[in-house]
Parts: structure tokens; sequence; C-alpha cells
């Protein structure tokens, strides 16, 4: 192999951690690749926490699977990109680089009484700080998981909100986390090597503390939130060499030159540069990211105003964004906690033997609803049931569940944007279902689109980090690497794609109001 000719992305996920090499074509190098899961921490009801020791251990190993490559050069890697489930926030301790508390995790809702507080009174209510940062308040963002963490540590006497004002303590998404562990970690091991703490624009953007106009943490809502800047990182775009990789550690050296977090790298993967560009990832949960050019458009729908990427110093471009925290990890529960289906792909099947629905709807509000609905009280149910019903209507409502939120979210986007969607790009675990595919087309009436690779994510981080250190020289050559793979039309007529809808919008209502707002 010849040398400086592979771009290595990390993908810090919500379930696993993986590390993909890919070459100047934008192909994953089969024998390069590492997949490693973590423990889902889940303590009491609605919390859900990841070990940042457990996740950064994953990372080195990933990252040795791919140097173990018996082929491979480690000083062919030009860069690394960086991609994370967004965010999920971590506290650590400067001088000792050890966590104070596990990372609480995007899903966990611990944080419901501190946005309710914040929103009590308001004359915006919970969307207080929209106009600011592009985000309601919700249990979903970083901020209020910073704050949650150094309450916890001031109830135990530890000190936390003094700490973290002097700076002895910082917070970050999991892209810091990896930034500042790769870069030096802890202090004093030492080689002179100073760790970095920064964190890009777009991971930024998921905090309620981002000032969208300026790209800087707003002083205003920080205090607010009661989040002290002494503990942020700095904000960077998304392309750029931002630092290397510690000497001592694997491809030492090696310059680290994009992050982006998770949902905005599958979009930059799946080349949506132009105003309009749409695409969904199916994974854990289903995130819809539509592509809205250098100026940031403010939803009526339910949507979230967010960054989608910055390039060096370009403007940035940014994006609405529908979020559904409930897709695969449906069809899990399904197989982990009902045990009615021992794999994710058996749904197929099963959802392919019976002729129709059987009108049996399931919503997966299990910790809420998030967009477009924002409803903390929801609660997930499954209605419609008789004694007809087997576990095939249950495979096939999961499936289901996931193209109707979908469609809640491109009907949200075309009201905001004032024109009907195109074809959908699509990626994720779950585009490997075909029924679920062809159920989508058929309820949305567009084309939907899988690209030959579906390792979307992870090739965003690869692109945004090969474009700044000239693997790629600009975006155009990105798009002539993208090649779709499958396309599933609509079929269904439109007076029964919209009779469903009707029947699941019904359901939906059923699940508000169940569980009490403040948890
Ligand atoms: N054939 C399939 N049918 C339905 N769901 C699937 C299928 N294959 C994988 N999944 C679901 O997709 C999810 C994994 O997708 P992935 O993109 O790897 O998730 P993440 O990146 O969020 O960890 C799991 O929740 C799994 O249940
Ligand atoms: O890690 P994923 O793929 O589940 O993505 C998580 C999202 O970034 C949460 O906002």
């Amino acid at each position: 192999m010849s040398r400086n000719t592979y771009i290595l992305a990390i993908d810090q996920g919500t379930t696993s951690t993986r590390a993909i090499l890919f070459d100047e074509k934008g192909l994953p190098v089969a024998t390069a690749t590492a997949q490693i899961e973590h423990s889902q921490i889940l303590p009491r009801a609605g919390w859900v926490e990841h070990d940042p020791m457990e996740i950064w251990s994953n990372v080195r190993t990933a990252m040795g699977h791919v140097a173990g490559d018996a082929d491979l050069e480690p000083a062919s890697v030009r860069a690394i990109g960086i991609t994370n489930q967004r965010e999920t926030v971590v506290v650590w301790d400067k001088a000792t680089g050890k966590p104070v508390y596990n990372a609480i995790v995007w899903q966990d809702t611990r944080t419901s009484g501190i946005c309710a507080r914040l929103a009590e009174g308001h004359p915006a209510g919970a969307d207080r700080f929209r106009e600011t940062t592009g985000l309601p308040l919700s249990t979903y963002f970083a901020g209020p998981k910073i704050r949650w963490i150094l309450d916890h540590l001031d109830e135990r006497g530890e000190r936390g909100t003094e700490r973290a004002e002097a700076g002895e303590l910082l917070a970050g998404t999991m892209d810091s986390w990896v930034v500042w562990n790769l870069t030096g970690g802890r202090r004093g091991d030492d080689d002179g090597e100073a760790a970095l703490h920064v964190t890009d624009v777009t991971n930024a953007s998921r905090t309620l503390l981002m000032d969208l106009g300026t790209m800087q943490w707003s002083e205003e809502i920080c205090r607010e939130i009661g989040v002290p800047l002494a503990m942020l990182p700095e904000i960077v775009p998304s392309s750029g060499v931002l630092g290397r990789v510690t000497r001592r550690r694997m491809f030492g050296g090696t310059p680290i030159s994009g992050i982006l977090g998770d949902q905005q790298a599958a979009l930059f993967g799946q080349t949506c540069f132009e105003p309009g560009d749409t695409k969904n990832t199916y994974g854990t949960g289903a995130f819809l990211l539509l592509n809205t050019g250098t100026t940031p458009q403010t939803s009526d729908n339910g949507l979230l105003t967010t960054v989608a990427y910055q390039l060096g110093d370009a403007d940035p471009v940014y994006a609405l964004e529908g979020s559904v925290a409930m897709a695969g990890s449906l069809v899990q529960w399904l197989r982990d906690n009902l045990g009615i289906i021992s794999t994710a792909a058996e749904t197929e099947g099963l959802a392919m033997s019976l002729e129709d629905n059987g009108d049996c709807y399931l919503v997966p509000a299990f910790s809420g609803l998030l967009a477009p609905h924002w409803r903390p009280d929801a609660r997930g149910a499954l209605v419609g049931l008789t004694r007809f019903h087997t576990k095939a209507h249950m495979a096939r409502a999961a499936l289901e569940a996931t193209a109707f939120q979908t469609r809640e979210m491109v009907d949200a986007m075309c009201a905001d944007a004032g024109e009907a969607a195109g074809s959908l790009r699509v990626d994720g675990g779950m585009v490997g279902n075909g029924y679920l595919m062809q159920f989508q087309a058929d309820l949305l009436g567009v084309d939907v689109v899988r690209p030959e690779v579906t390792e979307t994510t992870a090739l965003g981080a690869a692109f945004a980090a090969g474009l700044a250190v000239g693997t790629w020289d600009s975006i155009d050559r990105l798009r002539e690497l993208w090649r779709e793979d499958h396309r599933w039309s609509p079929e269904m007529p439109e007076e029964e794609r919209e009779r469903l809808m009707a029947r699941w919008r019904d359901a939906v209502e059923r699940t508000l109001g169940w569980a009490d707002a403040e948890g």
C-alpha cells in the first residue's frame, strides 16, 4: 500500500464505537474496521449512562484493530476524523483526566425538573432559548445535563460548581472527551504535550448553550442554565486541522482534522450539500436532516435548527432536524425485553407474512415523544389489540412506527420549507430491512434511496477530515464519490397512505398526558 492514502474515522455511537479506514475513493477498507459495544448503564427508570473510561478504552482498542491490519503502515493514515453520539456529556477533572460522574446519555430524562423550572413563568415557556440556540428546552440536550452533574457534586459536598468556575472541572460532549484523550489526556504523563479541549460547531449546537448567530457560547444562557464558561471547550469548525494525536499513542502525530456530530456526519457523508437535500438515518433513533443553506431557519412545526457543518473559516451551513428517540431501539426491545424475536432482521419476514397491519399501532413514546411533538408526558402504547393479533403484528407495528414517525417529521419539514420533499437518502442499521424501506416510500409518496456505502456517518467524518488535509480538494469531488445502491418507489394509493396516517395520529393522541411532565 502506498503512503498517505487513508483517512481513519472514529464513530463513537450510542451503543458502540467503530473505527473505519477509508480510501481515496471513499470506500471502507474491509480488513481495517472494528466495532465494539459498550455497557448501557440504567440505574433507574429514565436514566441512561455510559462509562467514559470504557468508551475511551474501546476507542483505543478499535484503533488498535485498524492499526493491526497486516497491510497497513500507520504512516499511510493521513488524518483522523471523529464523529459521535451527540448531547451525551462527560465532566472530568482537568488535572487527573478522570471523569467525576458517568456520561449522561442523550436519551436520559433526569433533567426534566431542571427544564421545567427554566421554562416556568417565562412567556415563551420551553421555547425561551429557541431564538438564540434553535432548540426547545428539553431533557435531550447537553447543557442541563452538565448542570445536573454539578448539582449532584455540590449535594455530596464535592464543590462541583466552585471547581467548574475555577476551571478545574471540564465538560464536553463525546467528541471533546475523545479528542482530549487522543491529544494528551491526563497531565503529568509527561512529555510536555497539552491535551486539547475543543468541540466542533455541530456538537456545540446541541448543548442549548451556543448562539447560532455567533457560533460562540451564549454567556447569558450559560448563566441561566448554570454552566460556568470556564469548563466549556473552545468551539472549532467541523473541518480543519485542530491538533495531532499525542506522540505516545498509536497513530502518534497524525492530524485530527474533522469533527461532526453523528447525524450531521451522515448528512455530510450522503453529500447533502445543497439547500433542500435531505437524509434520514435509521439507527437507535431516527434523525431526519434538511440542509437549509447558510441562513438558519426557524421551525414553526417542532423541528430543531442546528448547524450542519462548517468547513474551515467558511460560513456555517445550517439544517432543520427532526429527531425521534425510538426506532431500531424498538426492535431491540422486542428482542431483548419481550423475547418475541431473536434477531432484528426477523422482523422483515414477520411483517411480510401479513396482508395488512390488522389496525394495530405501536407508539414508542417510552421516554416521551421528541420531534415534532416534544411531549415528555407521553408514554408508549400498543393500540388496536384483539385476540386475533400475533407477534407478527407486533413486529410489523414496530417497523411501521419508525416510518410513521419519519412521515411526521417530513410533514413538519414540508410545512416549514413550504415545499414537498423530493427523494429521501437513507442510511443506518435499519435500511437493511426491505419491508420498512418499501413501507417508508409508500407512506411518503417519494423515492427512498440507499447509497452503496451505508456507513455514511463514519464516511462523513472521513470526508470532513480528508478535505482539511487535501485528500479531496472540494465538496464537488465528494459528490462524485456518492453512488446509489438501491431505490424504493411508492406503490401505495394516496388514499390508503392518508388513511394509515390518520390512524397513526389517533394512536399518538392516546399516549399524551399519561406521565407527569416533570418525570
Ligand atoms: N434488519 C433489520 N431490521 C430492523 N431493524 C434493524 C435491522 N438491522 C438492524 N436493526 C436495528 O438498527 C439498529 C442498529 O443500527 P445502527 O445504525 O448500527 O445504530 P446506532 O448507530 O444508533 O448504534 C438497532 O437498533 C437494530 O435493532
Ligand atoms: O449514536 P446514534 O447513532 O444513536 O445517534 C445518536 C444521536 O446523535 C443523538 O442525538
